[in-house]
């Protein structure tokens, strides 16, 4: 097991490989992350590629991209993103950091006015990036016109040491004992740092020379953009991560075999019990759901961004309460099952040759970074309730909230299940979810209106979410599928995904009426009929992943089943089997046997 330090050292040479591979192959940020991906090291080179490099093509000038964006991309400089601070994270608009400008230098004074100003956690700030985008209070002309991001050197391009009022470091260890811990998460305080006024990045605002603030005519929200893009990345990672739990999981319930054998014969796979099926095969669908969404997703995003380039703003609150809602729901629902398929693989599901404790560990602060998933579902409460109080105005939503315009019909439409088939029909479902999902609304908004609270709504914000990603799903399944038969077991794996939702919320599409308890006994009795049904297919929809055993990483998850040997072999790699007498014994078990022995010839 390395030490921090060497896991550290050894991730920093694979990533100065992939970014010599990448300026070499002239590689496009797209290929990078592949790149990344492939190399599975999900260090420096994230921060750079997936923060520092879109936050200036998002936030600055042509100028100044052309300035930074010509280093970033054949690695003369390595970058960061610096936002969060000690103290604050998630409320992006109580950071402390000071940018104050000093019109007779013509610079911004950089500083960390108290201990939890001090920026904290920015992946690579620690040890590894010589720049950052540091996020800092703006103040002119005596005047706090709040956050904006600023470009700063770190670190010398000579020798790599901190510049002068820099103190700089790495946070500590993390949760796991893997990737992460090989990303010099960082801490830094500025004593009065000074840069050049043009190294804010003006896209969004300026400050004139004479120290005058300028706000463009653009939203001040694109200054969260960059935060944006990543949480519409984050979805696909979320699918990547489960459909690797879930393929490990799977080829590892199909070789297991414990109890059932009768007269001798073999024992059962344990991928045929029913308490097995029900707790793995709607991890299954979730994987084919979020890697559907995360497509759509990142269409959406595309689409905005286009829009935002002919100062098109009408699509980037639909894009912020997406992009923040898909990936709160598909980082809880992921992390939430990789733990869950440790459990499923019994005792060796929680050796690391299974795969399953890295993966795990590196997926669960997905909830956290990049947003904490409470904080984002509220923020798609608000538009909720703002897209609420528009249809009650008569205006017409559209997009993903486009359903809230049937109000009349969704408010107190029955469903139209009566038999154990009808819970097959994509449009009954699909109604069912609208349903829920404006009912909770509506409710949520009349709550409000006699109590305003800020935390309402987060329910509400889960079914809105929810009915995004099943009627994604189904909206696949109206496409060509190729392959004799693959959309037949999309739709059972569709089904599954919907009809465990019906059953985990079953509360809330009882209390809105959305449904009866025999609908919700009938959608029940449906999903065990369809867990059988995936069952034969449920290997070949694993392998479809076409993941490669090095991808993988897991003793448990190999294609050719041959589990028992290579977890035996695994065991054997251990530094602790390295001597047949461990160290310690001489000094500390040994005596102890000894005394016992002579006492008990006493
Ligand atoms: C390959 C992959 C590897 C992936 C691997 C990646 C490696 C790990 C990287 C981790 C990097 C990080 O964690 S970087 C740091 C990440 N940090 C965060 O995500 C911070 C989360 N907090 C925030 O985003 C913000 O503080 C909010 C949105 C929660 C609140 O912001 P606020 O400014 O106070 O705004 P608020 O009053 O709530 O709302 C005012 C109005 O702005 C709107 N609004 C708010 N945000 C946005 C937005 N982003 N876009 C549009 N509109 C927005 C609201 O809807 C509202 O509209 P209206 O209602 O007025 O119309
Ligand atoms: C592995 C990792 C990498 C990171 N990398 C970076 C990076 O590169 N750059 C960077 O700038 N940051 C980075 N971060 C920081 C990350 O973005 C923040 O931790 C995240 O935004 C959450 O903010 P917080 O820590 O302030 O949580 P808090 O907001 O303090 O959350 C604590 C609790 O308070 C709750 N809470 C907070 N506000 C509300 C509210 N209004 N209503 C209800 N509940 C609330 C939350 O739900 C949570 O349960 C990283 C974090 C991690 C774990």
């Amino acid at each position: 097991m390395l030490s921090r330090k060497e896991l550290f050292k050894d991730t920093l040479k694979k990533a100065a490989h992939a970014w010599k591979r990448t300026v070499e192959l002239h590689l496009t940020e797209e290929e990078a992350n592949l790149l990344r991906l492939y190399i599975d090291q999900p260090g420096y080179v994230d921060l750079h590629w997936v923060m520092f490099v879109p936050a200036i093509k998002g936030q600055g000038t042509e100028e100044q991209q052309k300035k930074w964006l010509t280093m970033a991309y054949k690695f003369q400089i390595i970058g960061t993103y610096a936002q969060t601070e000690l103290g604050h994270g998630s409320n992006v608009q109580g950071l402390e950091t000071t940018a104050t400008f000093d019109p007779s230098t013509d610079e911004f004074i950089m500083h960390s006015p108290t201990l939890t100003s001090s920026k904290w956690w920015p992946g690579g700030l620690g040890k590894t990036s010589t720049h950052a985008v540091v996020y800092a209070r703006l103040i002119t002309e005596g005047k706090d016109y709040g956050i904006h991001g600023f470009i700063m050197q770190l670190r010398s391009l000579d020798d790599h040491s901190p510049l002068p009022g820099i103190t700089i470091g790495d946070i500590g260890g993390k949760f796991g004992s893997g990737a992460y811990n090989s990303m010099d998460n960082g801490v830094m305080r500025l004593d009065h740092v000074r840069i050049p006024r043009d190294q804010m990045l003006m896209r969004l605002a300026q400050v004139t020379r004479e120290g005058k603030y300028v706000h463009s005519d653009v939203p001040k929200q694109l200054l969260y953009g960059t935060m944006v893009y990543v949480r519409q990345t984050i979805v696909a990672d979320a699918s990547r991560a489960l459909s690797r739990a879930v393929c490990i999981a799977v080829r590892y319930g199909a070789i297991r075999k414990q109890f059932g054998s009768k007269a001798g014969g073999p024992e059962t796979q344990v991928l045929n019990y029913k308490t097995q099926q029900s707790r793995l095969f709607p991890f299954l669908a979730s994987a084919y759901a979020f890697r559907f969404v995360g497509q759509w997703l990142k269409w959406l995003y595309t689409d905005v961004t286009q829009k935002l380039e002919s100062k098109d703003f009408s699509t980037l609150p639909e894009a912020h309460a997406c992009t923040a809602g898909l990936k709160s729901v598909t980082t809880s629902a992921t992390a939430d099952a990789i733990e869950e398929c440790q459990k499923l693989c019994g005792g060796h599901g929680y050796l690391n040759s299974s795969g399953l404790p890295e993966l795990f560990a590196v997926n669960l602060p997905a909830c956290t970074y990049e947003g904490d998933n409470v904080v984002l579902l509220l923020q798609v409460a608000r538009f909720l309730m703002k897209t609420v109080s528009q249809v009650a105005s008569g205006k017409q939503p559209v997009g993903t909230t486009a359903y809230m315009g049937n109000i009349q019909h969704l408010m107190q439409c029955k469903s139209v299940v009566n038999t154990v088939e009808d819970w097959l029909n994509p449009a009954a479902i699909k109604e069912v979810f609208e349903a829920r999902a404006l009912r909770m609304a509506v409710n949520c908004a009349q709550n409000i209106s006699k109590a305003p609270s800020q935390e309402e709504g987060f329910e509400a914000a889960v079914a809105h979410v929810q009915l995004i990603i099943v009627t994604k799903f189904i909206e696949k399944l109206q496409e060509d599928i190729l392959g004799h038969g693959v959309k037949e077991q999309l739709q059972k794996l569709c089904g599954i995904y919907a009809l465990h939702l019906i059953h985990k919320h079953l509360g809330d599409f009882l209390s809105t009426g959305c449904v009866t308890a025999r609908q919700g006994s009938l959608a029940n009795e449906r999903l065990g009929k369809l867990y059988a049904q995936v069952r034969p297919n449920a290997v070949a929809l694993v392998d479809a992943f076409d993941y490669t055993d090095h991808y993988l990483g897991s003793a448990l998850g190999r294609y050719d089943g041959d589990v028992y040997s290579a977890l035996y072999k695994e065991a054997w790699k251990d530094p602790l089997n390295e001597t047949v007498v461990p160290d310690g014994y001489q000094e500390h078990l040994r005596p102890l046997l000894k005394q016992q022995l002579k006492l008990s010839r006493l």
